[in-house]
């Protein structure tokens, strides 16, 4: 497993090792003690998600807010994206600022989003299987999100605005400096 910092203290980007072979691959997609011993980190995570989208399908930017604030570890099963997480911790250095990461099945990179983050992703390939673990459970009341074309963001989602895929309830949440966190 390689690990690698990003511009946003406590956001990760972590590789397993893949083997390959004459059948085709194999890796740990998640074990506990390599996920502890590598971030240094020790995280129980409690909810497993998947998503099915099509290209051009925006999905965030989402967080929880309070105690039911979600760390997630995130990849991509099939199918390739564009992931944004946007550091939302008052008073940090970077707070307002974003990282972008392509992960895809074949770099079968993983994301480790802390707490205190909103997350979001844009499907680039036709189709795209997305992945994630959660270390607290969903709950609808503590939903909060960014608008994905906040002008103080701006966000490069790679893609043709024109082509985006957004939910109603993303459509119509708020610009960061609106936000009540
Ligand atoms: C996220 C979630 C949704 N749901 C339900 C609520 C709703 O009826 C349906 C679809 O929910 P959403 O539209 O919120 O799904 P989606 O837009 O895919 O939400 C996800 O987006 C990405 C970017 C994240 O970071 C995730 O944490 C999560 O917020 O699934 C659950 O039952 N459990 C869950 O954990």
């Amino acid at each position: 497993m390689e690990i690698e910092k990003t511009n946003l203290e406590g956001c990760l980007v972590l590789k397993p090792k893949v083997f390959q072979d004459k059948r085709g691959y194999f890796f740990e997609s998640f074990n506990q003690r390599t996920f502890n011993d590598v971030t240094g980190l020790n995280i129980n995570f409690i909810q497993d998600n998947e998503s099915f989208s099509t290209k051009g399908v925006l999905r965030g930017l989402h967080f929880q807010t309070g105690d039911k604030a979600q760390a997630k570890l995130v990849r991509v099963i099939k199918g390739e994206i564009l992931d944004i997480v946007v550091d939302i911790r008052p008073g940090s250095k970077t707070y307002g600022k974003y990282f972008a990461i392509e992960l895809t099945e074949s770099n079968k990179k993983q994301l480790f989003v802390p707490r205190g983050f909103a997350h979001g992703y844009i499907v680039l390939s036709d189709t795209a299987i997305f992945a994630y673990k959660c270390d607290n459970y969903y709950d609808k009341g503590s939903e909060g999100g960014i608008i994905f074309n906040d002008p103080d963001l701006n966000i490069d989602w790679k893609l043709d605005e024109a082509d985006f895929i957004v939910s109603e309830k993303d459509l119509v949440l708020p610009k960061l400096q609106d936000l009540n966190i």
